[in-house]
């Protein structure tokens, strides 16, 4: 998938961190997925397919903070030119204590740790680096998973589902609805020997054909999340267990109010610069 580069530019008295946090809260709503903030302003990136200019206006010309002056630039990015560029420049190991490292295969290996995950992360987000990543990890790394039956729904690299594996889960399901992430995610489940992931293309409507789930993990963004809640919640079992992640802490009360109505609820959060990862359990 080819993605567009945008990057926002503006002056205002008000502090960069505010302006950049309530900017990438209002760019996720129309499709950016992953942002990059800086003290000059944000980058931030979107699939080609949902790139709207429009929708970009709207939001600057009503965005919530003021006074605040707007410049954005665009660029086109190839996939496999912001991988590579990436790769090299971005993908450092990332490390849990003495639990759990990610790393590439690029990188030397570190000895004494329990989880060595070996991810080649190409285009597909899910390297630890992102604050959501390592939320959803810090919390998988607490949980028993022997022999239990696990979803990781957006898998991006596969990295949760990999945690899963090699925490002795006897089952576990992935999906992505990026074919460079589904492709990814084989490539790195093979790299980890890691044979009981299966991985699938697809979104929610894929999920009923896999059957049921002791845990979930469903780390994507607010919109996606609650759009698809009633899906998440129907492969569930009785008692089991919901942590879902890409969104900010001030929309907890909206996520949580989704729960209930999906017979759900809500019971802690985790989080890191803002963004959480939260546990809920089915009712
Ligand atoms: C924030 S990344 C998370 C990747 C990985 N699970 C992690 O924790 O690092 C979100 C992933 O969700 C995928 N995605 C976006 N919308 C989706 C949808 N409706 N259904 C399934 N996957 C989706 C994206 O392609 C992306 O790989």
């Amino acid at each position: 998938m080819n993605y567009y580069e945008v990057q926002f530019k503006y002056t205002s008295p008000i502090d960069t961190e505010i302006i950049n946090d309530v900017l990438a809260s209002e760019l996720g709503e129309i499709g950016f997925e992953s942002f990059t903030s800086n003290e000059n302003g944000l980058t931030a990136y979107i699939s080609e397919k949902l790139y709207d200019t429009e929708a970009i206006k709207d939001k600057i010309t009503s965005f919530p903070l003021g006074p605040v002056t707007f410049a954005y630039i665009e660029k086109f990015i190839v996939s496999k030119n912001w991988n590579e560029a990436w790769e090299k420049n971005y993908f450092q190991p990332i490390r849990i204590g003495n639990e759990c490292i990610i790393r590439a295969s690029f990188h030397e290996a570190v000895p004494d740790i329990t989880h060595t995950i070996i991810i080649d992360p190409k285009m597909a987000f899910g390297t630890g680096n992102h604050e959501t990543t390592f939320l959803m990890i810090s919390e998988i790394l607490k949980l028993d998973l022997e022999g239990k039956e696990v979803l990781d729904i957006g898998c991006g690299t596969a990295v949760l589902a990999i945690l899963a594996a090699k925490k002795g889960a006897s089952r576990i399901e992935a999906v992505d609805i990026d074919e460079w992430a589904y492709n990814n995610a084989l490539e790195n489940i093979a790299t980890n020997h890691t044979p009981n992931v299966s991985i699938h293309l697809g979104g929610a409507e894929k999920i009923a054909e896999l059957g049921r789930f002791d845990f979930v993990f469903a780390n994507i963004n607010r919109n996606i999340l609650l759009n698809d809640m009633a899906s998440y919640s129907a492969c569930m079992k009785p008692g089991s267990i919901l942590y879902m992640s890409g969104f900010y802490s001030e929309d907890i009360p909206v996520i949580a109010e989704s729960c209930t109505n999906n017979g759900l609820k809500l019971v802690s959060f985790n989080e890191k610069n803002n963004w959480v990862a939260v546990r809920v359990e089915k009712q």
